[in-house]
C-alpha cells in the first residue's frame, strides 16, 4: 500500500500496486542493461537512448495503440520525457510541473506544481519549459525557472529541500533534467542569449542540496588564462550556458557537459578570438568539477551555433572510445573521448558558413557568411536552430548506426552595435530572418561517419530519438506524427497523429512485464521559431501530455 493517498484523478482502476522506487548507483550504473527503466536523460550514462527491449518489433509495431493519455493542463512548450522506475513513471510539464503516475493505469499518484514568479515571462528565451527529473535513491529532482533545484520525496511528491542557484532576474533560468553522477545532482543553467548570465555547471550533495563544486564555462576574471581568448575583456558579458544535460563515464570518472554560444550572438566583432569555452564538449572531473579537457565545435561562434547538443559514448568498430556529436553547427563529430582530439566531422545537413577543416576538425570559415555591421549575409546555412537541434538522436548498438534528426534551412542576418543590458536579449541583430524549413532523419555509420539511409519530411525534425532491440526506431515531428520505422534501412511502419505538435523526447519501458512507449506532445521552446513557425503551424492549436502506446491485445 502507498503510505500516502493519492490525489485520485484520472482514476481508471480502483485498486493501487505499490511499486518499488529506490534507484540506487548500482541502477544508474547498469542503465544500459535494464531494459524495464528508463533511469537517465539519455536512457545509460552512455546517452544512447537504446532499449533492450524486442516486444515491439519490426512485424507489430503496426500494433501499437494509446493506451492511456495525461493532459499537462498547460499550454506552453513541451520539452520532456518520462523517467521510469519499476512501472512509476515520473514526468514535467511546462510551467516546473512533476507528475508521478502508475505506469499501468495512467493514474496520478501525486503532482508537484511550483509556484513561479510573474515577472518571468519576457525574459524566457524557449518559453517556461522543462526537459524532466532525476530520480535518485527515494527522491525526484527537478531545476527551476526560478534557478532552483528542488527534491522531492519519491512516494509522497512533498519538498525535502530547495537550493537557490541565480537570480532569474539576471535573465539566469534552468530547463533541463539534472544527471546524477558520483553520487551528486548535477545541473547546468540556461540564458545565455542574456549575454551577463555565466554559464555554470554545479553538483549538490543529493540529501541536503548543499554544493559541493560549482564550474563556470567561461573567465569570471582577468587572470583566466581563457580571458585572452576574448578581446576586450568581452568575456564579461561572453554568455556560453550549459544549457543540457551531460552524461558521465563511471570508470573514468568523467563528466562530459556542452557549453552555449557565447554573447552577443551575432555580432563576433567585438569578442575577437577563440571565445573558449563556449560552443564547446567539457570533459570534467565528477569528484571536484575541474575541467580536464575539452573540444570546441564552432570557435568565436556568428550565428547561435551553440554547442551544448548530447555526447554518445560509443566504442566504435575501429576499437576507438568515442563520443558522438551531433552540432547544431550542422555536422556531426567522431572525438576521441580520451584525447579529446577529433577523429572525423561529416555535414548532418545543408552547411555554407565553413569551407573545409583544418587540423583537429577546426572550421574554415566562410567569410561571406559571417554577420558584419554593413550589409544583409544572406542564405546562411544552417539556420540559428541548428542542422540539428537540441533533441537528442540515438545510437544502436544492435546496426552500430546513430539516428540523428536533422533540419534543413538557412537564415539572414545583419549584425548592429549593441550595449549588453542587464537581464535583456543580448542578440546584436539588425536583420534576423528565417528561410522556410524542412528536415528529416538520417542513420550515419557511428565508425566510418557515412550516410546509411535518410528519411527527408517537409517540416524539420523536432524530437529526441528512440532505438530498439526490436529493430524499431522511433520520432516525432512538429506536425504531431509519432511514426516507426526500421533501424536498418529507414522503411515507415507506423504513424499516429498525437493531435499538436511533438517536441519532446521518446522513451520505452515495461510495466507489469509489458513494453510501452511514451510521448510527450505539445508545441516546441525554440528560441526564434515563431519567425518561422508560427506561419507553418498557424493551423495547430496548443495544449500538451503525455500518450503512452502498447501493443493491441
Ligand atoms: O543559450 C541558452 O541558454 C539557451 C537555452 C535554451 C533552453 O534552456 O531551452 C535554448 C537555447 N539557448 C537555444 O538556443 C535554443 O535554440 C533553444 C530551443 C529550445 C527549446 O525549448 O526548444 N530551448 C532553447
Amino acid at each position: 500500500e502507498d503510505p500516502e493517498p493519492p490525489l485520485g484523478i484520472n482514476v481508471l482502476e480502483a485498486t493501487f500496486k505499490w511499486r518499488p522506487n529506490y534507484v540506487s548507483d548500482d541502477m544508474l550504473i547498469n542503465a544500459d542493461k535494464d531494459a524495464n527503466n528508463w533511469l537517465h536523460y539519455g536512457k545509460d550514462y552512455q546517452a544512447t537512448r537504446f532499449s533492450q527491449l524486442r516486444q515491439v518489433t519490426q512485424d507489430n509495431v503496426k500494433k501499437l495503440v494509446p493506451k492511456w493519455n495525461l493532459s499537462f493542463g498547460v499550454n506552453d512548450a513541451q520539452d520532456s520525457q518520462t523517467t521510469v522506475v519499476n512501472g512509476r513513471i515520473y514526468v514535467t510539464a511546462s510551467q516546473n510541473k512533476v507528475f508521478s503516475i502508475d505506469g499501468a493505469t495512467g493514474r496520478m499518484l501525486w503532482k508537484y506544481e511550483r509556484s513561479l514568479p510573474g515577472d518571468l515571462g519576457p525574459r524566457l528565451c524557449c518559453e517556461a519549459v522543462n526537459r524532466g527529473v532525476a530520480v535518485y535513491k527515494d527522491m525526484v529532482y527537478m531545476a527551476t525557472l526560478d534557478t532552483h533545484v528542488v527534491a522531492l520525496n519519491n512516494t509522497t511528491g512533498k519538498v525535502v529541500w530547495e537550493k537557490k542557484l541565480g537570480d532569474y532576474t539576471t535573465g539566469e533560468i534552468y530547463t533541463s533534467m539534472p544527471l546524477v553522477a558520483d553520487g551528486k545532482i548535477v545541473v547546468g543553467n540556461s540564458g545565455g542569449d542574456v549575454g551577463a548570465n555565466v554559464g555554470k555547471i554545479t553538483a549538490l550533495d543529493p540529501d541536503t542540496g548543499e554544493i559541493v563544486w560549482q564550474t563556470t564555462t567561461r573567465p569570471t576574471d582577468a587572470k583566466d588564462p581563457n580571458a585572452k581568448t576574448w578581446a576586450n575583456d568581452s568575456w564579461r558579458t561572453g554568455g556560453s550556458s550549459a544549457w543540457l544535460t551531460g552524461n558521465y563515464d563511471p570508470k573514468s570518472n568523467t563528466i562530459y557537459w556542452g557549453v552555449g554560444n557565447p554573447t552577443p550572438d551575432f555580432d563576433p566583432s567585438v569578442r575577437k578570438g577563440d571565445n573558449l569555452y563556449s560552443n564547446s564538449t567539457l570533459m570534467m572531473d565528477a569528484r571536484t568539477g575541474k575541467i580536464k579537457n575539452h573540444f570546441q565545435y564552432t570557435p568565436n561562434d556568428a550565428w547561435d551555433y551553440d554547442g551544448n547538443n548530447e555526447t554518445i559514448l560509443v566504442d566504435d568498430e575501429k576499437g576507438r572510445k568515442v563520443w558522438l556529436h551531433g552540432d547544431r553547427n550542422g555536422h556531426l563529430y567522431s572525438i576521441d573521448r580520451v584525447t579529446g582530439k577529433c577523429n572525423w566531422v561529416v555535414p548532418i545537413a545543408r552547411v555554407n558558413w565553413v569551407t573545409g577543416f583544418s587540423d583537429n576538425c577546426r572550421p574554415i570559415v566562410n567569410p561571406e557568411k559571417v554577420p558584419g555591421y554593413d550589409k544583409i549575409a544572406k542564405d546562411i546555412a544552417p539556420i540559428l536552430d541548428g542542422g540539428k537541434e537540441w533533441h537528442p538522436a540515438a545510437y544502436s548498438p544492435k546496426t552500430k548506426l546513430l539516428y540523428v534528426p536533422y533540419i534543413d534551412s538557412s537564415m539572414d542576418i545583419q549584425a548592429k552595435k549593441m550595449e549588453w543590458k542587464r537581464g535583456e536579449w543580448f542578440l546584436s541583430s539588425k536583420v534576423l530572418k528565417a528561410n522556410p524549413y524542412t528536415g528529416g532523419i538520417k542513420a550515419f555509420n557511428a565508425t566510418t561517419g557515412e550516410v546509411v539511409w535518410s528519411r527527408p519530411q517537409s517540416t524539420p525534425a523536432t524530437s529526441g530519438m528512440l532505438a530498439t532491440a526490436g529493430g524499431v526506431v522511433f520520432a516525432g515531428d512538429a506536425e504531431g506524427w509519432f511514426h516507426a520505422m526500421r533501424d536498418d534501412t529507414g522503411e515507415a511502419l507506423w504513424r499516429f497523429n498525437v493531435g499538436t505538435g511533438i517536441h519532446g523526447n521518446p522513451t520505452t519501458f515495461t510495466v507489469d512485464g509489458k513494453q510501452y512507449v511514451a510521448i510527450v506532445y505539445g508545441p516546441g521552446g525554440g528560441s526564434l521559431w515563431p519567425l518561422v513557425y508560427d506561419e507553418l503551424f498557424k493551423h495547430q492549436n496548443r495544449g500538451g501530455g503525455m500518450m503512452i502506446f502498447g501493443l493491441s491485445e
